[in-house]
């Protein structure tokens, strides 16, 4: 296996407050789950914006690299960027379904991002993105297809943004957050199926999160951050039955069925 993506001394600043994210290192594997884990305001969201080239306005990557397949996308201009985010590397938020387009219906929505992305007839296309709504447990997909995002509830909205950026299949997906909007239930049948769909298209997964429970579940590999600094980084295994720094220590205690 050989790294997917590679964060080599990243450091990053917004105008009133330097060193957001400071030194990041670490490696993802091709086909891995890794999870940046941290709580509110530690950099994590930054450091995933930095990866896709949407730092918000004013913040700038002071140093280091951010290599994708060996390329520094950093160093690269737009264009070269534009090409390797729109295919290979897709995003979502904790807020995605808010950004559903609310005078479409979610089949036009959902088969015009299968067109720009996918080969494949519409019928096709109709076909597996059925199939990827009934995975993230949405009942009734053709209903789904023919509603307005207004008609859905916010989690139904958020399965839904998840639903399509899985069936780009990209290479590299971020996620921030993806789940932490769910109520747990449905959380875990979520991250159930964002395990099998990875195995399926050999997807890499970028997750982050405050909850170091979900990343437990979910990751091979684990970085954990705290104001910007990188305070742990290993296998799910040495992170979660080994800690080595006492901050990890202390968001391993806070999730109770973590501690046996
Ligand atoms: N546009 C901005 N300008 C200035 N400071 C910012 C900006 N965005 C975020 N920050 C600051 O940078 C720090 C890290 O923010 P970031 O959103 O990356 O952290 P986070 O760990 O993802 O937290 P959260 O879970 O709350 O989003 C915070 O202290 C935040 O106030």
């Amino acid at each position: 296996m050989k790294p997917i993506l590679e964060i080599q001394d990243l450091t990053i600043d917004y105008p009133e407050r330097a060193g957001v994210v400071r030194n990041a290192n670490f490696a993802v594997q091709s086909g891995e789950i890794m999870a940046v884990v941290g709580e509110s305001g530690s950099g994590k969201s930054t450091l995933l914006s930095a990866i896709l080239g949407l730092i918000p306005a004013g913040g700038a990557i002071r140093g280091g690299k951010i290599l994708y397949n060996g390329s520094d996308l950093v160093k690269l201009n737009r264009e070269e960027v534009r090409l390797i985010r729109g295919r290979k590397i897709a995003m979502v938020f904790q807020n995605s379904g808010e950004y559903l387009n609310p005078r479409r219906k979610i089949g036009s929505q959902y088969l015009e991002m299968m067109k720009y992305h996918l080969p494949g007839t519409k019928r096709e296309h109709r076909g597996r993105a059925l199939e990827m709504l009934e995975r993230l447990h949405l009942a009734n997909p053709d209903r789904i297809m023919q509603s307005y995002p207004f008609e859905l509830s916010g989690g139904m909205k958020q399965r839904v943004a998840l639903a399509i950026a899985l069936s780009l299949e990209p290479k590299l997906l971020l996620a921030d957050e993806p789940t932490s909007a769910l109520d747990v239930t449905v959380q875990a049948q979520v991250v159930r199926e964002m395990l099998q769909v990875r195995k399926q298209f050999g997807m890499t997964i970028l997750i982050v999160t405050h909850n170091i429970g979900v990343a437990s579940r979910m990751a091979d590999h684990i970085v954990v951050m705290k104001n910007g600094e990188q305070r742990e980084y290993g296998t799910r295994q040495q992170v979660i039955e080994h800690p080595q720094n006492e901050y990890t220590r202390y968001l391993l205690s806070a999730v109770p069925e973590l501690e046996a």
